[in-house]
């Protein structure tokens, strides 16, 4: 589980986020969601510390990350995934050594081991075999498929996505969050996931938090986001005519 308690960022005078406090559960497809420009980036990089908070308090089980000290933070950040917007692959690397990368960063694996490890991996994603393709030499989805094959090399509790359906037709977009939501049931991760996508609020939306203008307005589950009243949620979950046709559907059962 990831605690975030009434965390403040500023930029110059600007402030991002202010008090945000929420909770992302083990084992829970968490997304964060909110217009452009609302700080669902921001608190992500609080997070997982590529910004440093003004206060407030950021606990991975109950460990304080704005606490500790560089090689404290290492040790939590070896236990993250991450998922970057696109698939932030190296375009010069085979698909085996990127997912090998943060094998050999971080881990005293030896090579059979990686090796293992990359199979086993590229296996969960249903990409067996194709260890020595190039990044250039795949689709979209498969390169996302790889990313998630290397996010989750390394075992992790906690696992980063952000934007992961961006670029991707429907029919993909689905997959790939159905992959992420497997993967966090699977091995119980904490998956936090920054969407602008209300298929997959729809689809993996198990808790949500709703981010208006840097202060979390909301938090709940699919069914409740879509069944509220508070405004500026419906704003925007509610810009389509497909998420209207869902809220009546739903109000029917
Ligand atoms: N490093 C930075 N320095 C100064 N301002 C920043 C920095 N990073 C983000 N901001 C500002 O913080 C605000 C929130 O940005 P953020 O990227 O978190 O939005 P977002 O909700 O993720 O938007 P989008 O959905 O468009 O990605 C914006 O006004 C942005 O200009």
């Amino acid at each position: 589980m990831i605690e975030v308690i009434n965390i403040n960022k500023t930029f110059g005078d600007n402030q991002i986020l202010k008090d945000v406090s929420a909770t992302f559960e083990k084992g829970k497809v968490n997304l964060i969601i909110g217009q452009s420009g609302s700080g669902k980036s921001v608190l992500a990089k609080c997070i997982v510390g590529l910004h440093e908070v003004d206060s407030g308090q950021v606990l991975y089980d109950g460990r304080d990350f704005t606490k500790m000290d560089r090689l404290q933070r290492k040790d939590i950040r070896k236990e993250i995934g991450m998922l970057f917007q696109g698939s932030a692959l190296f375009d010069s690397m085979t698909v085996e050594q990127n997912i090998m990368f943060p094998l050999t960063m971080f881990t005293k694996m030896t090579r059979k081991e990686m090796q293992e490890r990359v199979d086993f991996c590229l296996e969960r994603v249903n990409l067996a075999g194709r260890n020595k393709l190039f990044p250039a030499e795949c689709s979209g989805g498969m390169q996302k498929r790889i990313a998630i094959a290397r996010a989750i090399s390394m075992n992790p509790k906690y696992l980063f996505c952000d934007e992961p359906n961006s670029g991707l037709d429907p029919q993909t977009s689905i997959l790939i969050d159905n992959l992420i939501r497997e993967i966090t049931h699977e091995y119980e991760i904490t998956t936090i996931v920054i969407t602008h996508d209300m298929n997959s609020v729809i689809e993996i939306g198990e808790s949500v938090i709703f981010i208006n203008q840097g202060q979390n307005w909301w938090q709940g589950d699919r069914k409740s986001i879509i069944m509220t009243d508070n405004k500026e949620i419906n704003d925007f979950v509610f810009a389509s005519d497909f998420m209207k046709e869902i809220k009546e559907t739903l109000k029917k059962h």
